[in-house]
Formats: structure tokens, C-alpha cells, sequence
């Protein structure tokens, strides 16, 4: 099944909702670092995403150090970022609650 990117419309609407993440214009992605009190919440919180991330066959691109999470979201199929990736923003804002 193809993928398409988003529109430069959609893009902006998505943005608009994502207030906390920015726009990679070289990647056509969207990143956001998060920070944890310790490793220990910083990995569960990875763990949940890693978790939704298989269940929806989605992946982030990331790294971590210590109780920060750097995530990268964009969607490979499709050469850029798509509905999928933001679907996937939104998700991660609620398990990083
Ligand atoms: C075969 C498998 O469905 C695909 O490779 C999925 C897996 N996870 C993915 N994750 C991301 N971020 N982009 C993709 O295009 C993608 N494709």
C-alpha cells in the first residue's frame, strides 16, 4: 500500500497542533526531545513507545541519554513525513504523560 506525504497545507495544520515539536525541513520530519526525572522513567516511557510503535508498524527513529529521549518521526515509505507521523506525535504526547 502507498503512502503519501503531506501537503504543505496539512503539514502546517499538523504543526499548528503539535506546538511542541519541530519541523525538519532536510528530513521532512518533525522531532522533540523529552526529559525525565531519572533513566528509569525516561526507558519505561520507551518502552511504551516501543510497544505502540510495533502495534502500529511505525517506527520512531531516537536516541537516548540518560532521562532524555530525542525522537525523530517520518515515515520512510513515503519519503517524508506523513498522517501517520502525526498520528504517532499524538500518541507519544499521551505516554509521555
Ligand atoms: C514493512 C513495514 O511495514 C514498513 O517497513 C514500516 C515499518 N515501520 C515504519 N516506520 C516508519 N517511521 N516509516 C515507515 O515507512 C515504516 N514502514
Amino acid at each position: 500500500m502507498s503512502i503519501e506525504p503531506l501537503t504543505d497545507e496539512e503539514r502546517a495544520d499538523a504543526l499548528d497542533a503539535l506546538p511542541d515539536w519541530d519541523y525538519d525541513d532536510g528530513r521532512d520530519a518533525i522531532s522533540r526531545s523529552f526529559t525525565f526525572p531519572d533513566f528509569s522513567a525516561a526507558f519505561a516511557f520507551m518502552t511504551r513507545v516501543a510497544l505502540y510503535a510495533e502495534k502500529h508498524d511505525h517506527h520512531p527513529e531516537w536516541s537516548n541519554v540518560w532521562n532524555r529521549v530525542d525522537i525523530l518521526l517520518t515515515t520512510h515509505d513515503a519519503g517524508g513525513l506523513s498522517h501517520r507521523d502525526v498520528a504517532m506525535a499524538e500518541a507519544i504526547e499521551a505516554l509521555a504523560e
